[in-house]
């Protein structure tokens, strides 16, 4: 069997001008019994992505039946103009968990220019995969295939039932490929400086917070197979999401990233401020003393609380029936954060694309206020963010979905792996503890690559 036959069209996500042949998409879903996910994001696959949340969903993806992209500060607008004219005339046979949905996300920065690691991530880029495996959140799973052609779509269908019922249901975890050298853009001493430059425009008052990023750059001593490593990620950070986005040409970003943008499901919003972090103990009451210190630290409720009101701010003119609920803690294998659930209602015509803009970037990885903080970042880092803390998630026809902040990431070109970790920077905070801080949250993905 061809597995990349049917890959290699790529339908404009523009409208058909005169004279050429129709671009509307039909897609046909099936059920499967349970299968590996695996096969799907092999490494024949010309594009893939894959996608799974904390409520189960987990899709994988192969192909692109259509792709939108946009770039400025119009991109969310532009990228949503381009996606419901495609949605509009598709045609779905399948229930609604198997659906054709966008993947994909946006750089950190409107102005995004894609430099390594990050050529092929446009400022905003979205794949609506040619063929997909969904697994509900009850355990169901389908095969979806999305085409211009219908019968192209209905053959796909049929080959890939037969290739995944014939391979074994368990999902390699593979090795960890070992890490030959690693590179700092950032030293400690540069760090202190931008810290304490930081700290500097706080006291000076124009400045509140602002989340300072490193990166770390790892030269692999094996290749890596990046569905591996998010099948290890699964076992260590199952309550986290988990996702991988690889282009024609691009590196690949994955992360586990702890930390909800937004949903929204008809007319229910949901998002949190994650934000506030210490380390976790080596035992039990070690563990609660940490957490305790973080819920009595003023600065740490600061830091968070800033996040909080940002939410509440940026989602009212959307929403109504706003709800925050107590601030509690959220404990993850190698950290532990301070997190407050959020709520609110919103007229189902709305589109999550909306919400994404008015939410990014909040505080937790951006700043207060907004402009002085990305101004602080660019002057600071020495690096491209690229997609790294920016929206990653899917959008549907109906203007639902699901985004992530693409956290606890890396991106993956040849043989090297390029990670980002920030921490929020407050008046009193200390340079050398916020150091500790960000390696901690360097560790998911390091430590899936260190043998
Ligand atoms: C910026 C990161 O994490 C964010 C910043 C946090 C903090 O400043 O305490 C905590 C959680 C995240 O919202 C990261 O993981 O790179």
């Amino acid at each position: 069997m061809d597995r990349t036959s049917g890959e290699k069209g790529l339908a404009a996500g523009v409208p058909p001008s005169d004279g050429e042949a129709s671009t509307d998409l039909v897609s046909y879903s099936r059920e499967l019994e349970d299968v590996s996910l695996r096969a799907i994001v092999d490494d024949t696959a010309r594009s893939r992505i894959q996608w799974a949340a904390p409520d189960g969903l987990e899709i994988a993806g192969r192909g692109t039946a259509v792709r939108f992209t946009a770039t400025g500060a119009d991109r969310f607008t532009a990228l949503r103009t381009q996606a419901d004219t495609t949605f509009d005339s598709l045609t779905h046979n399948g229930p609604r968990v198997a659906r054709p949905r966008a993947f994909g996300g946006f750089a950190f920065h409107d102005t995004h220019d894609p430099t390594p690691p990050w050529s092929g991530f446009e400022a905003a880029s979205f794949v609506v995969p040619r063929l997909s495996v969904t697994r509900s959140p009850d355990g169901d799973t389908w095969l979806t295939a999305v085409d211009t052609d219908p019968d192209a779509a209905t053959d796909r269908l049929a080959e890939w039932a037969h290739t995944l019922a014939e391979t074994p249901p368990m999902q390699p975890v593979g090795s960890r490929p070992g890490v030959a050298s690693t590179r700092r853009p950032t030293s400690p001493a540069a760090w202190a400086d931008g810290v304490t430059a930081a700290l500097d425009r706080i006291d000076g008052g124009d400045l509140t917070k602002v989340v300072l990023a490193q990166s770390l750059s790892v030269r692999l001593a094996e290749p890596i197979e990046v569905p591996d490593t998010l099948e290890r990620l699964r076992r260590e950070y199952p309550n986290c999401y988990r996702f991988l986005l690889n282009q024609e040409g691009s590196g690949t970003f994955f992360g586990a990233p702890p930390e909800q943008l937004v949903s929204k499901r008809g007319d229910r919003v949901d998002t949190e401020a994650l934000a506030g972090s210490v380390p976790r103990g080596e035992t039990p009451e070690a563990d609660d003393e940490h957490a305790e210190r973080m819920l009595d630290d003023d600065k740490l409720r600061h830091e968070h609380d800033l996040v909080v009101d940002a939410i509440r701010t940026q989602l009212a003119p959307f929403a109504d029936d706003l709800t925050v609920a107590d601030r509690t803690i959220r404990r993850l294998a190698t950290i532990q954060h301070l997190h407050t659930p959020i709520a609110a209602t919103i007229d189902a015509d709305s589109h999550v694309l909306e919400l994404v803009e008015a939410l990014h970037p909040t505080p937790a990885v951006g700043g207060v206020p907004p402009d002085i903080a990305w101004q602080t970042i660019r002057r600071t880092e020495p690096f491209d963010r690229g997609w790294y803390a920016a929206p990653i998630g899917w959008f549907d026809g109906d203007g639902d979905g699901e985004f992530a902040v693409g956290l606890r990431s890396g991106v993956a070109t040849d043989e090297t792996v390029t990670l980002f970790a920030g921490n929020g920077i407050v008046a009193d905070s200390d340079p050398a503890e916020e150091w500790d801080e960000v390696q901690l949250k360097f560790r998911p993905v390091l430590d899936q690559l260190k043998r």
